[in-house]
């Protein structure tokens, strides 16, 4: 008596109510033969495959594979099953190294993949071992992807069209290879394929008809069915009937009943993280740069933003005096008594003053954008105020009027406004004060009554203090969240689903991904603080463990919400616009950009 490795029975599926893809199938695999799997596009082969592999469920019906039942036993068969998905779905690594891992997923020794991968090698044809699987063609990558479900000698071999692109020499090859696993080792294969004429020596060939298997037999039944030589002209014309007899299903099939068919218990694999450490490899040939990138952004940064501006011009119309000895080009400041002269020797040298001759070409310099801001000195400056100060309470109105300084800026600008406008009030208060001391007043009557103490640190704060932690989090933050992204991109590569084939559980891979992540960000932090804090000469004045600790758990928050939203989501499109939206978040709540 005939036994069966796959057996389906009264199988339906669908996706969306009420619009079945697998509709009451029947199948029935024979142990030791090739099974071909004929139809339409779309009309459900892969989904058969998939609730073959355990990877999909039946709504309904019963399916068995090697005696099992395969959503509930695919860890303990694994092993014996090979499977070629219609997708490339091969990691961008080297071919051997796409053999070791999966390989090693089935349990081979490190001696066994070298001697088999050597084997396929010369079987498939395949490049050397060493290239890279992103630089081979469709075709040579479609041979790698044969050669992966044919590593471990499996008892059961499903082949989703695994000769597309194949050319027609290789093509027969590959059915001698296959068809001497049947003969010598009792391999049963399935396969789907578009080339009907290869299926001419196929065991048995499933007709597949809007959901349901129309006809399963050998090729000679099948061609005398159809009533051709040709066996394409003799499947049209079994489809053809079928659908004039109102789709009613040929029966092939001499039981419905499966005999060997038995449950078992869940025992989980035992199934090492480590196979899975390559992840932080994918990125292999510019992994010094994935490394880096944190850094170098740390060192943008901390050039570009938030610095103390440097040079900034700001236009001086001064009827007071000629302080820079009538050359406008090159002002440099001349040694003078008058008292406009002092004030404007007190600006900070952060700012060149550049002169000019009236009011209008001062304003026309700032509407053009030459300078950043402009200064007008009355004329009578030095006079009225020493009668401003000497005087105090009997200085006249005229006195505070003329010696009143008339600043105006782009504030378009406003953290280097900021700056200017600090650097100009300060050098009024220093020269307020030297002024105080010539004429014989206390200078603190001048002084503005008001001490800050700093109450954290007693250094200056500048911009740069204020967003350059913020800066650490969400730099953090985003580079660990594209982790997400790398789960979406293995979705659709269909190497998530190859690898979850292979007996690993989704939750491994998630710990494969959250453990090389984290050591990936761990470098990356340690190379940001070494340069922002050693090369940079940025200091931590408060715990550096804490604040090595902040940036390393942002991190790994960052890593599990990445992780969440390759979940949640299957498309990179999906997955970039919710990353882009958090960490928009992250930027906005950190205080990076406003306060905190
Ligand atoms: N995950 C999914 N969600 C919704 N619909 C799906 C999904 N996967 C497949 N389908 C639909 O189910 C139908 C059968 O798809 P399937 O991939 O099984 O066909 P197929 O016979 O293998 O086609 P082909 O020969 O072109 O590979 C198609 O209409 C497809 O759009």
């Amino acid at each position: 008596m005939a036994s069966y490795s796959v057996c389906v029975s009264s199988g339906c599926k669908s996706y969306h109510a009420g619009v079945p893809i697998l509709a009451n199938l029947y199948m029935q695999v024979e142990t030791g033969t090739i099974y071909g799997l004929l139809g339409a596009s779309g009309c459900g082969k892969t989904t058969l495959l998939n609730c073959i592999l355990g990877q999909k469920r039946l709504d309904s019906g019963y399916i068995s594979v090697l005696g099992r039942d395969p959503v509930k036993c695919m860890d303990d068969m694994v092993t014996s099953i090979g499977h070629m998905p219609q997708d490339i779905a091969l990691y961008p690594l080297k071919i051997f190294e796409i053999f070791e891992y999966f390989g090693k997923l089935m349990g081979l020794s490190k001696h066994e993949i070298l001697a088999r991968g050597e084997e396929l090698r010369n079987i498939l044809k395949l490049e050397d071992l060493h290239s890279y699987v992103q630089t081979l063609s469709g075709g040579q990558k479609r041979r790698v992807s044969l050669a992966v479900a044919l590593l471990h000698h499996p008892k059961l071999l499903i082949l989703d069209e695994p000769t597309t692109g194949v050319d027609p020499l290789l093509r027969e090859s590959i059915w001698q290879y296959i068809a001497g696993l049947v003969f010598k080792m009792g391999t049963t294969v399935i396969v789907t394929t578009h080339y009907t004429e290869e299926c001419r020596k196929f065991d048995k060939i499933g007709i597949m008809r809007r959901g349901r298997i129309i006809a399963e037999d050998n090729p000679r039944h099948l061609l005398e069915l159809g009533g051709s030589l040709i066996l394409e002209d003799a499947l049209k014309s079994i489809c053809k009937k079928d659908e004039e007899d109102g789709n009613d299903a040929y029966d092939f099939l001499s039981t419905k009943t499966i005999s060997n068919y038995q449950y078992c218990e869940i025992e989980p694999l035992q199934e090492d993280i480590k196979q899975l450490s390559f992840r932080v490899r994918q990125y292999d040939s510019y992994l010094a740069l994935v490394l880096l990138l944190p850094a170098m952004n740390t060192v943008i940064v901390y050039y570009t933003m938030g610095r103390v501006p440097f040079g900034k011009v700001v236009s001086v119309f001064n009827e007071n005096a000629d302080c820079f000895g009538g050359n406008t080009n090159f002002p440099h400041m001349e040694v003078n008594t008058s008292l406009s002269c002092l004030f404007l020797k007190e600006i900070g040298p952060n700012i060149i003053l550049q002169p000019q001759f009236s009011r209008n070409s001062a304003k026309a310099t700032v509407e053009s954008g030459s300078a950043i801001g402009f200064i007008h000195i009355p004329a009578n400056f030095t006079r009225h105020t020493i009668n401003r100060y000497a005087l105090a309470r009997f200085a006249l109105g005229q006195d505070l009027d003329q010696s009143t300084v008339h600043v105006s800026l782009d504030m378009s600008d406003s953290i280097t406004i900021s700056y200017v406008y600090s650097d100009i009030l300060k050098g009024y208060l220093r020269f307020v004060e030297n002024l105080a001391s010539r004429i014989g007043i206390d200078p603190r009557t001048v002084e503005i009554p008001l001490k800050y103490n700093a109450k954290l640190d007693s250094h200056e704060f500048t911009s740069q203090d204020h967003f350059l932690p913020s800066n650490i989090v969400s730099t953090c933050f985003l580079f660990s969240l594209i982790c997400g992204l790398s789960l979406t991109l293995e979705k659709e590569a269909g190497t998530l689903e190859r690898t979850l084939a292979s007996g690993v559980k989704i939750r491994h891979v998630r710990m494969s991904y959250f453990i090389s992540e984290s050591a990936t960000s761990l470098i990356q932090i340690v190379l940001m603080f070494a340069i922002r804090f050693l090369t940079a000469g940025y200091n931590i004045t408060g715990s550096f463990f804490l604040c090595f600790s902040i940036a390393f758990l942002t991190s790994l928050a960052s890593i599990g919400c990445g992780l969440l939203l390759g979940t949640i989501f299957s498309k990179r499109f999906d997955v970039t616009m919710a990353s882009v939206f958090a960490v928009l978040m992250i930027v906005q709540t950190s205080g990076e950009c406003s306060n905190r």
